[in-house]
Order: structure tokens, then C-alpha cells, then sequence
């Protein structure tokens, strides 16, 4: 039984049926160069088998490890940048509590899962540090390459926090890294200072790095049951083999995304109706920018946050520039539900809602934007899902992982790869004096 039911049934003005069919030919082939490799970037799909095929005696270490740190910390402090943090930050958000973070620690149960090394803001980090406190605290340092600037910064300064409060001895006990198996200066550091250290396996990029342990620690020490959120990303991994786009629902997706790109519909906003789904949409922005973005083309993805941005956004969406697609994640149950109580009198003009659930009227706004949306030209697309467990979002995570694969290879590019990205760095790198840069430095200190 499928457990993300994805809806395209309002793109009728937008979309003829013959369309979709027309497609499947270009997505068995795309198919074919996923599975088989035969695609671009072919060694960076080990995803598609991940959620099956992963280290078992790693994934035990990651429960023990995340048992320790619930047991002797308040605060983990999660550093990384992009999809070193993106999948664990969306992931804690998505299976906890609004406010899971603010609880104060007499309410809570679990350590506040805090992220550090996604800017390189000095107010964010001193603030972090002040919101910390002398409350007991645990690092983990996420990193492939292990040599990225914002969260090698970052790991420094709390390093360096750790020691002075526990000392050296201590302190490495309660480091804990992920990153490559053998590259790159964390994973020198790692071996040489002896912290306890987990793999970001070779065939798996960033964005595609959430059910490893890049996002398996930090989500288990939330408290969150990484055993379930594994189980939905298997049953999707199952479900979504067939080309067939009639049985495959992450292939429609990909395959009519595709069809309004090419009409002009060069901006997806992914949109949600619940506020601790906000991350959920940033970590997938990182997946589709960094995977389609690229030869000068892609779709952009954007996203926005309803019904609250219908006051601020509402209005572009509904006449500015005609090049917007909408995806709604829309959670059938919510987590809780909270009735519109009755009151003596009818001065706030509500009475014809008591009774009602506060979630039958984010029903109805969803239900309302989307016929609004779709008579003002913005192509409507949904993705039902049924409620907010581990294991509905391993299996939201898996849906958007295929269909991105499949989306990339229909529109003739590399989704594994991620070129563009380096341009920053490299002046970055220049202007900061780095060693090997200088040359380049020079020439853009002229142009500042
Ligand atoms: O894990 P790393 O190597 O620090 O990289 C973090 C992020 O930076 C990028 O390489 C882009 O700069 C992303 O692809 C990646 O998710």
C-alpha cells in the first residue's frame, strides 16, 4: 500500500492526457539510465538502494552513539552546511513537536537538536553559544569533503568550547563525525584525535545523504524512531520500480513537472499547510536546485508557506508572472486537532464554524487556493500524505529522491552532480587569503 498519494487531477486545463502518454517513452529511457547506470553521474546512485542495502553494524553504532548522547547532553550541536544538515534539520522539524527546540529542559525529554556551520553569521554563532550556556552539550561534525569552510569555522569555535569545559580527554568523547571514508581533513582529524566517526558512503551525494548516517544520528537523538523512517524509504524504494506511469506516482510526478517546464512553467513552489513542514521544503529546494539547475536550464524551486504566505505571496501567485507550478504536501491527519469552541454570541462573526476543527478549515484554504490557483493559470499539483510518523516521511523522502532522478535524465542532465557550486568558493577561497589562491586574489581585490 502506497503511503504518498500524489494528485494531478487539477491539471486538466494545463495538461492533455495524450501528454502524459507521449512521455513514457522518454521515461522508460530515463528509467533505464537510473537503474542501470547508463545515465550521467551513474556513480552517485546508491540512494536508490540505501534504504536495504546499508551498513548494519554502523547503523547500530549510530543508536548507541545517539543513546549516549541523550544520556550525558542537553544540546546536540549538529554542524554542517547544505545537505550535511538540511535532511536532519527538516527531518527533527517534521517528526516532533511546532516547538520541540523551545521546550525548557524541565519539559523535555530529549536533547534540543540545534545546527551550527550553515552560515557564516558570527551573531547566529554567539547567540548559539549563549543559548547553550553551561548546559551539558555534544558535537556532531557532518561533512563529505570534509574541508568546507562554514562548518570547518564552526567546528573550530565549539571545539574549542568543548575542551574548555570539559577538557581535551572529555571533550573528543563527546565529538562525533560524519564524513568520507578516507578523504578530506575532518576525516584526518577524526583518526588522528580518535572521536567516534560514521561513513558518508562514496555513491551518495549531499542532498541525497539523509538516510545515511549524515542524517540517521542527529534524528535518532531527537528522539525520533530511525528504524520506521528506514521501513518507509524501503516500502517507497519497493513501490516506485514500475516505469509504468500509470502504476508509478514519483514517475507521473517527475514526468508532468517536466511537460509544464517545457510550457513555459519554469518555477515550482512547494508549498505545505503545516509550519514544522518549512525545512521539509528547504532541504527539497537543495535536492531539485543542485540536481537540475544546470546547462542553463531547470526548473526553479521555490517554495512558500500556507496559509500564512497567502497574505504575503498570495497575490503574486494569483497575477503576477505566469511561469509559477504548485506542489501541495498536505497531511491528512494532523498531528493534533483543536476545535473552534463555541462562544455566547456571534461578534466575531465565527458561529457558522463551531463545531468545526481548526484542521477542516486549513481543509477548505487548501481546497480554496488550489481552485483560485488553478482559475489564475497556476498549474496545481498534490502530494497527500497521511500523517506525520518516520515512517511516512522515509517514504516522502524516497518519493522525491526517485522522481528527482527520473526529472533530471527527462530534461538531458546530470542530476548527480553539483559544478556551479565551486564558483563561490573559489573566490571565497581568493579574497580570504587561503594558500594557492593568491594569484586570484589579486585580481579580484581590483574589481571590489
Ligand atoms: O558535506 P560537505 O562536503 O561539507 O558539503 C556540504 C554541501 O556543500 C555542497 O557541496 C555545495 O557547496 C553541497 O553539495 C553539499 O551538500
Amino acid at each position: 500500500m502506497t503511503t504518498v498519494s500524489f494528485d494531478a487531477s487539477k491539471l486538466d486545463k494545463f495538461v492533455h492526457d495524450n501528454e502524459l502518454d507521449e512521455m513514457q517513452a522518454l521515461v522508460n529511457a530515463a528509467d533505464t539510465e537510473l537503474r542501470q547506470g547508463t545515465g550521467a553521474g551513474s556513480a552517485f546512485r546508491d540512494w536508490l538502494t540505501l534504504p536495504d542495502d546499508y551498513d548494519q553494524a554502523e547503523f547500530t553504532r549510530i543508536k548507541a552513539a545517539a543513546a549516549k548522547i541523550r544520556s550525558d547532553s542537553k544540546v546536540l550541536v549538529t554542524i554542517g552546511i547544505g545537505g550535511s544538515y538540511l535532511g536532519a534539520k527538516m527531518a527533527v522539524d517534521f517528526l516532533h513537536d511546532t516547538f520541540f527546540n523551545y521546550l525548557p529542559d524541565e519539559q523535555r525529554q530529549d536533547p534540543q537538536v540545534l545546527f551550527a556551520g550553515n552560515s557564516l553569521s558570527p551573531s547566529y554563532v554567539y547567540d548559539l553559544i549563549h543559548l547553550i550556556g553551561d548546559r551539558d552539550f555534544s558535537i556532531n561534525v557532518i561533512s563529505k569533503s570534509g574541508t568546507t569552510t562554514e562548518p570547518s569555522i564552526a567546528f573550530r569555535i565549539f571545539k574549542a568550547k568543548l575542551i574548555e569545559k570539559y577538557g581535551k580527554t572529555t571533550a573528543n568523547q563527546r565529538i562525533y563525525v560524519t564524513t568520507d571514508k578516507q578523504r578530506g581533513a575532518l576525516k584526518q582529524e577524526a583518526a588522528s584525535e580518535g572521536y567516534e566517526t560514521f561513513i558518508i558512503p562514496d555513491g551518495i551525494g549531499g542532498r541525497y545523504s539523509v538516510l545515511s548516517a549524515v542524517g540517521l544520528l542527529p534524528i535518532a537523538v531527537s528522539g525520533a524512531d530511525i528504524d520506521q523512517l528506514m521501513a518507509g524509504a524501503r516500502d517507497a524504494m519497493n513501490d516506485y520500480t514500475n516505469p509504468d506511469l500509470t502504476k508509478n506516482e514519483a514517475y507521473q510526478y517527475a514526468a508532468y513537472r517536466n511537460i509544464l517546464y517545457r510550457k513555459g512553467f519554469t518555477t515550482e513552489l512547494l508549498e505545505n499547510y503545516e509550519p514544522n513542514l518549512q525545512y521539509f521544503a528547504e532541504w527539497w529546494k537543495q535536492l531539485m536546485g543542485e540536481s537540475e539547475g544546470k546547462d542553463q536550464k531547470g526548473i526553479y524551486p521555490s517554495s512558500a508557506n500556507f496559509s500564512t504566505d497567502l497574505h504575503s505571496l498570495g497575490q503574486y501567485i494569483q497575477e503576477g508572472l505566469r511561469n509559477l507550478m504548485e506542489t501541495v504536501i498536505f497531511i491528512d491527519k494532523p498531528n493534533h486537532e483543536v476545535a473552534i469552541p463555541k462562544t455566547d454570541g456571534n461578534l466575531d462573526g465565527l458561529q457558522y464554524l463551531e463545531d468545526r476543527t481548526m484542521h477542516f478549515a486549513n481543509t477548505k484554504a487548501f481546497q480554496g487556493v488550489t481552485l483560485a490557483h488553478t482559475d489564475g493559470n497556476v498549474p496545481n499539483m498534490s502530494v497527500h500524505i497521511p500523517d506525520q510518523t518516520p515512517h511516512t516521511l522515509g517514504y516522502l523522502i524516497y518519493f522525491f529522491e526517485v522522481a528527482v532522478g527520473i526529472s533530471g535524465y527527462l530534461n538531458g542532465i546530470n542530476p548527480f552532480n553539483q559544478p556551479g557550486v565551486e564558483a563561490y568558493k573559489t573566490n571565497m577561497f581568493a579574497l580570504l587569503g587561503k594558500p594557492g589562491f593568491e594569484t586570484l586574489g589579486t585580481e579580484l581585490n581590483k574589481r571590489l
